[in-house]
């Protein structure tokens, strides 16, 4: 028997005006591994997200959860699908105007109608099990520092505990030593809830730390994938370019915007 994968990509394109940004993206994530996607600023990983989350809608190709295809569902079932999905914005992405715990349990007020009483003490757990102290939850998100807000972004992504979690460029902005202690609860809180989690990063330091598998994104295809113990020996140099971060190679950095 075969299993399904969680999440399937194939043949997916996208263009905008004149620019084809996906470009037949072949991409498979199994139930429970953690995906991490790496490649150059502008190579579509964003776009790819965006399409698996249905923010954007694919020109051509089969995205598929959990066997289903999710490109051509109503917006009710895409609602249904949605609920198996947490998500890490790049930024945090917290409301000002709103607490700690209720940009925790902002998806568990808005989204499941959660009396606030429990999902307060729902978001309080979370907020523990990312290291933060239950004081923290009566703060506004402006009274925090960068590596803090990341913990909250990352305790609303798990307050729902979703079958799935997209961390998009988790590390972004942090100094070497937050950015692996963020590393660190990621993997943590994935194991401790058995998601399946997609990561797209250019920190090669987090793509190591988070992932099990490793895929390489330019020009909008899949170019690699692989383990994460085989990042360095690739045999790919494109991949190899750009986890050493060398100017020469294979790629050629875009300078002028299309
Ligand atoms: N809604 C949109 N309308 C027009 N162009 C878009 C839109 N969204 C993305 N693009 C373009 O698609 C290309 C890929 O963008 P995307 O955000 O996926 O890149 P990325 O790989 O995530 O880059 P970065 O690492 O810098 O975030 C970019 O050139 C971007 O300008």
């Amino acid at each position: 028997m075969t299993t399904v994968p969680k999440i399937a990509l194939k043949g997916v394109t996208k263009h905008f005006g004149p620019k084809k940004v996906l470009n037949g993206i072949d991409l498979e994530v199994a139930k429970g591994e953690s995906l991490v996607v790496i490649g150059g600023s502008g190579t579509g990983k964003s776009v790819m997200l965006k399409s698996v989350l249905g923010l954007l809608t694919p020109d051509s190709g089969s995205i598929q959860v959990d066997g289903v295809e999710t490109t051509r569902l109503r917006s009710r079932e895409r609602e249904k699908m949605l609920h198996k999905f947490g998500m890490l914005f790049q930024g945090a992405a917290l409301f000002d105007s709103l607490t700690v715990w209720e940009n925790v349990a902002f998806g568990l007020i808005q989204g499941e109608h959660m009396p606030r009483a429990q999902a307060k003490e729902i978001a309080v757990a979370k907020l523990g099990a990312v290291g933060l102290t239950p004081d923290v939850a009566e703060l506004s998100p402006a009274e925090l520092s960068g590596g803090m807000q990341k913990r909250v972004g990352l305790a609303r992504a798990i307050a729902d505990e979703p079958e799935i979690i997209f961390f998009d460029e988790p590390t972004t902005g942090l100094d070497p030593i937050m950015a692996d202690v963020i590393n660190e609860l990621i993997v943590q809180c994935v194991k401790d809830l058995g998601a399946t989690a997609v990561t797209i990063t250019h920190d090669m330091a987090s793509a190591r730390k988070i992932a099990d598998r490793i895929a390489m994104i330019y020009q909008g295809r899949i170019i690699w994938t692989g383990h994460a113990r085989d990042i360095d020996n690739s045999g790919n140099a494109y991949v190899d370019q750009f986890v050493h971060g060398r100017a020469d190679g294979p790629i050629k950095m875009q300078i002028k915007a299309l």
